[in-house]
């Protein structure tokens, strides 16, 4: 039932004054039928009196419908309010809700600095908006859960170029109300540059299985880092396995063993490189829970839109990344939660999932249309009914959103893609929203079957009718290193990873006005 139209404030009204007004009219019908005797001869009366009985049957079907969803909606409301506070409470903590008590511990040992150049005012003596400085609070090596893991990790900066105004003073809200008159500030160049402060010493290398080139690769990468950068290497267990086999040279490199260590990565690791196509690096930004270090992502893969250097060139691309200071883009993901209708009592059912490119939520195996309620924070958005939807970061909007139909938007604009999948209707248009808002789309009761989420194309977990998945922006980017810049690297992988707006140019030798 459309629960959307309770809370959808007006048309809480609505739906419940139609509901009275269904309640009424049935008494009515039945009234007219006792003030009314009919005789076997009347064969009209017969016939209009039936007909006033299926009215009346058919208007208390309505009421208990109405009735229904009312109950469903308030429970919802109840429920994605309790995610609300949650989702306040988390805030106010400073950290999403799935950082663990470890995390907690390990972030009370950081303290955030503010810059020198923040003392000066926001642009510091050259121009440059500086913002928050990631720093150790006590110098030397922080304390060692595992020996196999190096401790201590650099500092950097990020920088926003920007021209400053005539103070010297740039301002960041980009709407002034002067003398009454709204007018828009001078943007910013918006270009973040990454800049070491101490130097970088650990990286992390992920790298796609099952490829010869990527092994061999792997290894002359780590020996080249390893013998000119003296930089510890951590590599998965799997490649670390590998590297041994091949040679007892790779002793020095470092790995984990469980999930706990995977946890810590980010306190120890200055810099992610990545060898394979888009699916390594969505694989290498998965293992990251909370924030991820700066990605190099080297192309290995037949597309590569978040891939943007050649391995041929790594050690001139590697020295430079290591010097600094690097354009990087940094890229929104998205966290989800799943809420089950069976675990409504509790307030966090199942771990949060953050996504870099979409969810998606599908018929999978089913043959019906998937019917889904969708809300924009507490607005109703649409019911969707089709082969699904897709929620996607600007990131991923090159990826399948683009396969639905959904437009490419630079991966630095701060939305959130609303995309449909083969909707059963001419009129369902992609949406963009702001990046502020929350999404819910939930499985209503009277949906036919199942539907089905997929985190950046892995991980399905089937939502039952009753269940809803909840979409905000996570406060965890992923840093990705550019070639050049945002935009440059952006309309470079889609002129050649998808040929846009290939054509051939016309002849000048034809017909003139
Ligand atoms: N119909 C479709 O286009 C379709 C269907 C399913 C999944 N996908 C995409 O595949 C992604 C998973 O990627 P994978 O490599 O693990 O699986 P995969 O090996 O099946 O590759 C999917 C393809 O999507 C490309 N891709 C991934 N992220 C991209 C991005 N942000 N921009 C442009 N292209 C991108 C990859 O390069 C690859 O060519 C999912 O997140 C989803 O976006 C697309
Ligand atoms: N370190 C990893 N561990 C496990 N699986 C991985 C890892 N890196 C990548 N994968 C998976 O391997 C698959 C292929 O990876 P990737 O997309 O990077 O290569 P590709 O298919 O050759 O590239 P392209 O899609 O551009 O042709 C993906 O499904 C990805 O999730």
């Amino acid at each position: 039932m459309a629960s959307h139209q309770i809370e959808n404030g007006s048309g809480s009204i609505s739906t419940a004054s139609s509901t009275v007004s269904s309640l009424e009219s049935e008494k009515a019908a039945y009234e007219f039928l006792a003030q009314t005797p009919i005789k076997s001869t009347d064969a009209h009366l017969v016939e209009f009196s039936e007909a006033m009985r299926t009215v009346a049957k058919a208007l208390r079907k309505v009421a208990e419908g109405k009735a229904a969803a009312q109950a469903e909606a308030a429970e919802w409301k109840r429920k994605y309010e309790l995610e609300m506070t949650l989702k306040e409470q988390s805030k106010i903590k400073g950290c999403g809700s799935y950082i663990s008590n470890d995390l907690d511990k390990l972030a009370s040992q950081l303290t955030l600095e503010t810059s020198a150049s923040d003392q000066l005012g926001c642009c510091g003596k050259h121009g440059i908006c500086s913002h928050e400085v990631l720093q150790d609070e006590v110098p030397g090596p922080i304390p060692r859960p595992n020996h196999k893991m190096v401790g201590r990790k650099a500092s950097f900066k990020l920088s926003w170029g920007c021209n400053g105004d005539k103070n010297g003073q740039h301002k960041h809200d980009f709407v002034s109300f002067e003398k009454g008159d709204i007018t828009t500030a001078e943007r910013s160049n918006k270009q973040i540059l990454l800049k070491w402060e101490s130097p970088a010493q650990t990286v992390l290398f992920i790298t796609k299985p099952n490829s010869n080139s990527v092994r061999v690769l792997c290894a002359e990468m780590i020996r080249w880092l390893k013998e000119h950068r003296s930089i510890n290497i951590v590599v998965e267990p799997r490649v670390s396995k590998e590297l041994l086999t091949e040679d007892s040279y790779y002793n020095f490199i470092q790995t984990w063993d469980n999930d706990e260590e995977i946890k810590l990565l980010h306190t120890k690791v200055d810099l992610i490189v990545t060898l394979g196509g888009d699916g390594t690096v969505l694989w290498a930004a998965s293992l990251f829970k909370g924030p991820v270090p700066p990605v190099v992502a080297f192309s290995l893969g037949s597309l590569g839109f978040m891939t943007p250097f050649l391995s041929e060139q790594y050690r001139e691309c590697l020295d430079n990344v290591l010097k600094g200071p690097f354009s990087i883009t940094l890229r929104n993901r998205l966290q989800c939660h799943v809420i089950r209708d069976a675990a409504k009592d509790e307030l966090v059912t199942e771990e949060p999932i953050l996504v870099l490119n979409e969810v998606t939520i599908d018929r999978g195996i089913s043959s019906y249309l998937t019917y889904l309620e969708c809300y924009c924070d507490s607005s109703f958005v649409t019911c969707v009914q089709g082969d699904g939807l897709i929620i996607s970061t600007t990131s991923g909007s090159t990826a399948y959103s683009l396969a639905a139909g959904g437009s490419m938007v630079h991966p630095q604009v701060p939305g959130i893609l609303f995309t449909p999948i083969c909707p059963h209707s001419l009129s369902f248009r992609p949406l963009i929203l702001p990046e502020y808002v929350t999404l819910r789309v939930q499985v209503p009761y009277n949906s036919r079957g199942a539907a089905w989420a997929s985190f950046d194309g892995k991980d399905r977990k089937q939502l039952l009718p009753g269940d809803a998945l909840i979409c905000s922006i996570s406060p965890w980017p992923v840093p990705t290193a550019c070639q050049v810049d945002s935009t440059n690297d952006f309309l470079r992988s889609i002129h050649e990873g998808l040929h846009w707006n290939l054509r051939k140019s016309q002849s000048f030798d034809g017909p003139r006005d």
